[in-house]
């Protein structure tokens, strides 16, 4: 299953949380950002929502690519969406709509879902997946929100929250793997990796040889 070419993959996305989640995994991925305009799609299902957002990002940077004879080229999408109360949430609209769905979120729970679209360039094929976890919220106070929200935090975020920044002391547990809820979920990524016939560690740039430890990055 392991290729004999360099493997290059690029991510589809400005997302920080999602680069530094790869480069802590080993994968010094490229990153090109879509520029899609979300507001395009509309979709009555969460994980169709974000499933077509990640093929739509993970497309339009492929059609900016040309194969490349030397190396093996991926390129990867993703969306993240949060499905609470019977809605489709992503980022907050400004500062008062992060303030009142805290107000509804705390003390219950949502589904953090995130779309995958991986594209093979080098052989024009792909593999995509939708990955859940569900968030439980901690019935914070009204002086917690406040204070939160005045970070700017919740604001660039889906779902106006975090699970590795401030808002990680909001929450009470998860129930799924926590980088779907950064953005990115590696375990998912292993499985549409062998789906193109390859495996993640064909994508390890930090190993050094004779498997010492991993680069830790800054
Ligand atoms: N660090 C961190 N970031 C999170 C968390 N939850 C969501 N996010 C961020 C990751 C993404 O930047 C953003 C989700 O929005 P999108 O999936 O639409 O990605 P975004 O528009 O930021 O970038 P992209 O469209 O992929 O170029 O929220 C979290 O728990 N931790």
């Amino acid at each position: 299953m392991s290729t004999s070419v360099p493997v290059r993959l690029v991510l589809a996305s400005q997302s920080p949380a999602r680069r530094k989640l790869l480069q802590a995994a080993g994968i010094e991925p490229d990153v090109l950002v879509s520029g899609v305009d979300e507001s395009q799609v509309v979709s009555e299902r969460a994980e169709d929502l974000c499933l077509e957002l990640a093929r739509l990002k993970a497309q339009a940077v492929r059609d900016r690519l040309r194969p490349s004879r030397d190396e093996r080229t991926l390129v990867l999408g993703c969306d993240s969406v949060l499905a609470f109360d019977g809605e489709i949430l992503g980022k907050p609209d400004d500062a008062a709509d992060a303030t009142r769905r805290w107000q509804r979120m705390r003390g219950r729970s949502g589904v953090l879902h995130t779309g995958h679209s991986l594209i093979d360039v080098t052989y024009e094929s792909r593999a995509e997946a939708v990955a859940s976890t569900t968030v439980h919220f901690a019935d914070i106070s009204d002086e917690e929100i406040a204070a939160y929200v005045a970070t700017g935090e919740p604001l660039a975020v889906a779902g106006a929250f975090t699970i590795d920044g401030l808002g990680g002391a909001f929450l009470t547990g998860i129930e799924g793997d926590p980088g779907t809820v950064v953005g990115l979920s590696l375990p998912l990524l292993r499985r549409l990796l062998a789906e193109v016939e390859l495996s993640i560690v064909d994508l390890w740039t930090k190993v050094a040889p004779g498997g010492q430890e991993i680069e830790h990055l800054g």
